[in-house]
């Protein structure tokens, strides 16, 4: 079983890859990529400046999934620009995941990291804009506003790193702004929002920042992954190819997010717990799945979910 794919016609030699933020920040860490069994190496949002981040601790795994409030620590998109070459010489996908602490920052950054020719550009919309509003991601206008600035710079296909949205109704109005911006593909989703974890024992929250309220991630967020990737899969007509992200712990995770309608996968709480042998143990998982269900590709069971 092949469980190579493709996305806006970049050739993935695996379908499993980390998530921006999982793993990728430092050259030591996306060159490990590279030489792990992931299928392309995606880097940590980038920002203007170098970042360190929020006060830790900042992440924290617990049976079920993880939250998180990083705060974007990252090396800066020129250190990012510099590495691009280096990365691409592993053989496999470079996708740079553009990020900024306002709306004015993506061009600026999205151009500069364009020229250093990634295989594709991943545009981060939950970051914040104006202090008081919703990421952008919740913002339509916004969103348009953005993506078509920095879809002028970038050459290389363009893809949009969303939210969980829980309405139909935003599904629709994010469907016609991604439809009105020429995006190459989406990945579906980012983590669920401003969840609160607490330890019971110490009477705590159990990260540092914002009062420990964090961004969700793993198995918890499984459902609302899935039903994000079909929305959109079902609303482009399995045209716009879709990465799915979200809840992914197990080869059958991926199967799910396959049916959904995506095209591949993303990793983030299941390969920082984990690590990088992750993907093997995933890739074995999967093709045994794929293998007993009688599926020879991923592009056989793409979309196929039954309704009842
Ligand atoms: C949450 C932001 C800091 C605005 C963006 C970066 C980011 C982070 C992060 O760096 O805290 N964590 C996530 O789970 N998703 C993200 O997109």
């Amino acid at each position: 079983i092949g469980l190579s794919t493709t996305i806006a016609g970049v050739k993935f030699p695996g379908c499993f890859m980390n998530a921006a933020g999982a793993l990728c920040v430092t050259r030591d860490e996306l060159l490990a990529l590279g030489r792990s069994k992931a299928g392309a190496i995606v880097t940590k949002s980038m920002t203007m400046e170098p970042r360190h981040g929020n006060p830790e601790p900042r992440y924290y795994g617990f049976p079920g999934g993880s939250i998180n409030s990083m705060g974007l620590p990252n090396l800066g998109y020129r250190a990012y620009a510099d590495l691009i070459p280096e990365l691409k010489r592993c053989g496999k996908p470079v996708i740079a995941s553009v990020a900024g602490l306002c709306e004015d920052d993506f061009p600026t950054i999205a151009e500069a990291i364009n020229a250093a020719q990634p295989d594709l550009i991943e545009v981060n919309l939950s970051c914040p804009n104006i202090p008081g509003k919703p990421q952008i991601g919740y913002d339509a206008e916004a969103s348009e506003r953005l993506l078509k600035r920095v879809r002028r710079v970038i050459t290389v296909p363009m893809g949009v790193k969303l939210p969980p949205y829980f309405d139909p109704a935003h599904h629709d109005a994010m469907g016609k702004v991604i439809g009105r911006c020429d995006v190459d593909f989406l990945n579906l989703i980012n983590s669920v929002g401003n969840g609160l974890v607490v330890d019971p024992e110490r009477e705590a929250v159990v990260i540092k920042p914002k009062g420990g309220f964090g961004g969700l991630g793993g198995t918890l967020i499984k459902p609302v992954a899935l039903a994000n990737v079909r929305a959109f899969y079902k609303i482009f007509q399995g045209r716009i190819p879709i990465i799915g992200t979200g809840g992914i712990v197990d080869g059958v995770d991926a199967f799910e997010h396959f049916l959904c309608g995506a095209s591949a996968v993303q990793i983030g709480t299941v390969l920082v717990e984990e690590g990088l042998e992750v993907f093997g143990r995933l890739e074995t998982e999967l093709a045994a799945l794929l293998e007993k269900k009688g599926y020879r590709a991923i592009e056989d069971c793409r979309g196929k979910l039954k309704e009842l």
